[in-house]
């Protein structure tokens, strides 16, 4: 991360300390209520410039036997990681993703995440992703990504047309 940092300040809309954060695409594999396969995360706003979740491992995440898939975790930590620009204000998508896979996650256990901006600088937002299994001082999972903002509109223009929910999207409703 750059030592040169701009200053982080809270999005007067965003929302508070518990209170659910808003989906940004209601298919999202990750947080969409409607994707038919996702993930199905609900994110709340956390102190500071937090995002938390929680995900109960089921026996379609697994990948070792027993255990979730590599992929599943890293889809839930770029999910969780990838909402908190809201908290800052525009939309960013992930450029880079790393996960530190640090023990087994038993399926059957609920999977608590933590996301927050470490630092900003332009367009790139430096973030960490923190999952543990109920006890927060031993964390299974660590995770670091850099979000650059976008123009969500012009960003997603030329393919907004292949989403499920195109119509949508094309009648002018970027309600996500
Ligand atoms: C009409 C429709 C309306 C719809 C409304 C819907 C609203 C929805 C809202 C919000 C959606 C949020 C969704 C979150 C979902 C979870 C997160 C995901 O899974 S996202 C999916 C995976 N990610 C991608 O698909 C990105 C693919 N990448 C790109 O498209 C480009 O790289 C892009 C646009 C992000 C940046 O490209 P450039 O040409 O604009 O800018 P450059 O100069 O290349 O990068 C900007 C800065 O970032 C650094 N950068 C870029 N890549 C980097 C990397 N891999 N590592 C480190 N730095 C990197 C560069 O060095 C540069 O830094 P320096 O400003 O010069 O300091």
């Amino acid at each position: 991360m750059p030592e040169e940092l701009d200053e982080l300040v809270r999005h007067p809309k965003t929302s508070r300390p518990g209170e659910p954060m808003r989906p940004h695409n209601m298919v999202c594999f990750g947080c969409g209520e409607q994707s038919p396969r996702g993930l199905h995360l609900e994110m709340f706003a956390g102190e500071g410039f937090s995002v938390v979740a929680e995900m109960p491992v089921e026996h379609w995440m697994e990948g070792g036997p027993g255990v979730i898939h590599g992929g599943i975790l890293s889809s839930a930590f770029d999910d969780v990681m990838g909402m908190t620009p809201r908290l800052i204000g525009p939309a960013a998508v992930t450029v880079h993703l790393q996960v530190d896979f640090m023990r087994p996650i038993p399926v059957g256990e609920t999977l608590h995440l933590r996301a927050e901006i470490l630092g900003k600088q332009g367009r790139k937002i430096y973030t960490e992703g923190v999952a543990h299994l109920g006890d927060p001082t031993t964390p299974v999972a660590r995770a670091h990504g850099i979000f650059v903002t976008i123009d969500a509109r012009k960003h997603f223009a030329e393919h907004v047309e292949r989403s499920a929910r195109a119509d949508e999207f094309k009648a002018g409703k970027p309600q996500v």
